[in-house]
């Protein structure tokens, strides 16, 4: 007689956890969210010189500190963790464990968490690196997982099927914060308009008829001055790094983003960070920058 499973049967390497869809797409989760709690998102970016800074040895056991940390402070609180996977994947499989734990955890205790893993490669590999991180009850499952799509737009194909089945969503990096970005992301194609552009453009597509808010959304660095010249009104999120530490501020955020920016959630990682270990401390600088945030919103 063949043994059947029990209906919540996981296999060992995929440890069950609060990774079940809820039935709401990313995109509208996320403005309800944003809408309850305010737009900011706050990286878990365990830097080596971060873990010093804390007190902390720059080995496994102070990754998990940290991480604990930052979600014991903030996963309560602000709309969106974004841990990035490097800063994890530093320690091998033990460092791993530590980013699934992360994940599930600030889940559980409310906040939508994006990997930023920025993942990108031909079709068929993109389907795997969709089933780790977008499949429900994959460990890495997140509520939407940064991407490139420098292999080519429609590489990306396997990610957007996935997310769109399993409720999650996606950030296509479009203008990335980095000065060197430029070179790749403002160049001009043949039809006239440039590869960012191009690139806001198929997202706007993907979003279409998505209310209140689509699942697709796209990196746009919080950096890069005035953007008019790009619709960045895409119906989708953007996420926008670049405050703090590379020096944006909340300020910046109107005359970059124009009317798009009720759409933007911006993103916090060493500014926050630098303030911890103590939760109270954390949580002061988180609140002050969204607090900067509210206003600059509401005045742009
Ligand atoms: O996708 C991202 O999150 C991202 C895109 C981008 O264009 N620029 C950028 O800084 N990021 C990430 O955002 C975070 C910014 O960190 P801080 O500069 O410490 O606030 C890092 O985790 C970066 O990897």
């Amino acid at each position: 007689m063949t043994a059947h499973p029990s209906p919540d049967h996981h296999p060992a390497t995929r440890p069950s956890g609060p990774q079940t869809f809820s039935g709401e797409p990313f995109g509208a989760r996320l403005r309800r969210a944003m809408d309850e709690r305010g737009p900011l998102c706050v990286g878990i970016d365990p830097h080596a010189s971060l873990l010093a800074e804390w007190g902390l040895d720059d080995d496994i056991a102070g990754l998990e500190r940290f991480s604990r940390t930052v979600i014991e402070a903030l996963a309560g609180r602000v709309a969106v963790l974004k841990p990035q996977s490097a800063f994890f994947e530093r320690f091998g499989s033990r460092g791993l464990a530590v980013l699934e734990k992360s994940v599930q955890e600030a889940r559980a205790a409310g906040a939508l968490v994006v990997m930023d893993a920025k993942r990108g490669d031909i079709g068929s590999t993109m389907a795997a690196y969709a089933e780790a991180f977008l499949r429900p009850d994959a460990p890495l499952f997140s509520d939407a997982l940064t991407v490139s799509p420098y292999l080519g737009y429609g590489s990306l194909s396997p990610a957007v099927a996935l997310a769109r089945e399993s409720g999650a969503g996606l950030f296509v990096l479009a203008l990335t914060s980095n000065p060197e970005g430029g070179e790749v992301q403002h160049a001009v194609r043949a039809d006239g308009r440039t590869v960012g552009a191009t690139m806001l453009a198929h997202l706007s597509a993907e979003n279409a008829g998505e209310e209140p808010l689509g699942s697709f959304g796209a990196v746009v660095g919080a950096t890069l001055g005035d953007l008019s010249s790009y619709d960045l009104d895409m119906g989708g999120p953007l996420l926008a790094p670049g405050i703090g530490a590379q020096g944006a501020t909340p300020a910046d955020l109107p005359g970059v983003f124009g009317a798009a920016v009720r759409n933007v959630v911006p993103n916090v990682s060493r500014g926050v960070l630098r303030h911890g270990p103590d939760a109270g401390a954390l949580r002061g600088a988180a609140e002050r920058f969204a607090e900067e945030i509210r206003q600059a919103v509401t005045a742009g």
